[in-house]
């Protein structure tokens, strides 16, 4: 390997060290084919409560499915870079092509390739709060692979069906009826396929650092996004992860994320919030946000973007 390009070095508070390592093998495994709802929903609540963190078994994504994903994912990230820019990602389309995104003001170590399930969507074009603009947000398809465009909608249906599923029994469990550098994920909620190779791992200060999620066949990693943290008024946690990369061999991932519509207010169910217990967080507008997220997280280098922090209110 040649020199690395400066902009992908860490700085040292965010360098993995190998030595805070732990091998617990705790994160929970969630059968959803359980039978009994009370158990399913109670083993969710402890893992939410506890992780913000779990697989999931008898999913209902069919593995046929995810090999092909695989299958079409590894021609597309092999297709020449005048191929992949074709499809490049700009400050007003977060879709496509990207190898430049930065976690944290560092450069990842990664190429993504990005789609909504929901093509079309319409975002605020800034997050100033006078600014009425929309941009839309199309999907771009790589003409040369006939069949990844069908693949990858398939796959963006079926986790997007689960994902609704998890989003009617996390609130259960908070008894709501329903009403790659280190980061949180600014969405309700993430659910990743991942390949065999290890990278993936969870912080948990409560056992002194970085834990794996080692890849299990077959099952799917969940992890609570943000607005989860918001909604139950911290009582679950937006869990900080990120992404080793392996010196020996490449690792493919294929992250679902489910966003609420750019026009929702996110704040603390007010089931979760009484004169014991206040809100924890200002109200604030999702697409206003996701806004300023985007543009910190494609212009980068000196912008920080939003994050749920700044909207805490002090105690
Ligand atoms: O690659 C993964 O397993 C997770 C990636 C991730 O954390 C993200 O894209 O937000
Ligand atoms: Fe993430």
């Amino acid at each position: 390997m040649g020199d690395i390009y400066s902009d992908y070095i860490l700085s040292t508070e965010h360098r993995p060290n190998f030595s805070t390592f732990v091998e617990v093998d705790e994160i929970p495994i969630i059968d959803l084919s359980e039978t009994s709802q009370e158990n399913l929903i109670s083993k969710i609540g402890k893992a939410c409560e506890k992780w913000g963190f779990f697989q999931v078994i008898n999913h209902g994504v069919p593995s046929d499915l995810i090999i092909k994903v695989e299958n079409e994912a590894k021609k597309f990230f092999e297709l020449s870079m005048e191929e992949k820019k074709k499809l490049k990602r700009d400050v007003f389309n977060a879709t496509g092509y990207h190898d430049g995104e930065h976690t944290k003001k560092t450069r990842d170590w990664k190429e993504v390739f990005d789609f909504l399930v929901k093509d079309g969507v319409q975002i605020p074009s800034s997050d100033d709060p006078h600014d009425s603009g929309l941009c839309t947000q199309t999907n771009h398809w790589p003409q040369c692979l006939p069949h990844f465009r069908e693949i990858m909608e398939e796959y963006g249906g079926k986790l997007e069906k689960l994902s609704y599923k998890l989003l009617e029994l996390i609130p259960l469990s908070l008894s709501l009826a329903l009403g790659n550098g280190p980061h949180k994920d600014p969405c309700i909620l993430t659910v990743v396929a991942q390949d065999d190779t290890r990278g993936l791992q969870v912080k948990k200060n409560s056992v002194g650092g970085w834990v794996p999620v080692k890849p299990i066949p077959g099952a799917l990693v969940v992890n609570l996004g943000d607005i989860l943290e918001v909604w139950s008024n911290d009582k679950y946690d937006s869990a900080e992860h990120r992404v080793v990369v392996n010196s020996q061999k490449e690792r493919f991932s294929y992250p679902f994320f489910l966003f609420p519509g750019p026009h929702i207010m996110v704040k603390p169910a007010e089931e979760l919030v009484s004169d014991q217990n206040p809100a924890k967080y200002k109200r604030y507008n999702f697409g206003k946000y996701y806004a300023n997220r985007t543009h910190a997280d494609f212009c980068k280098q000196d912008a920080e973007g939003k994050e749920i922090h700044h909207f805490k209110i002090s105690d």
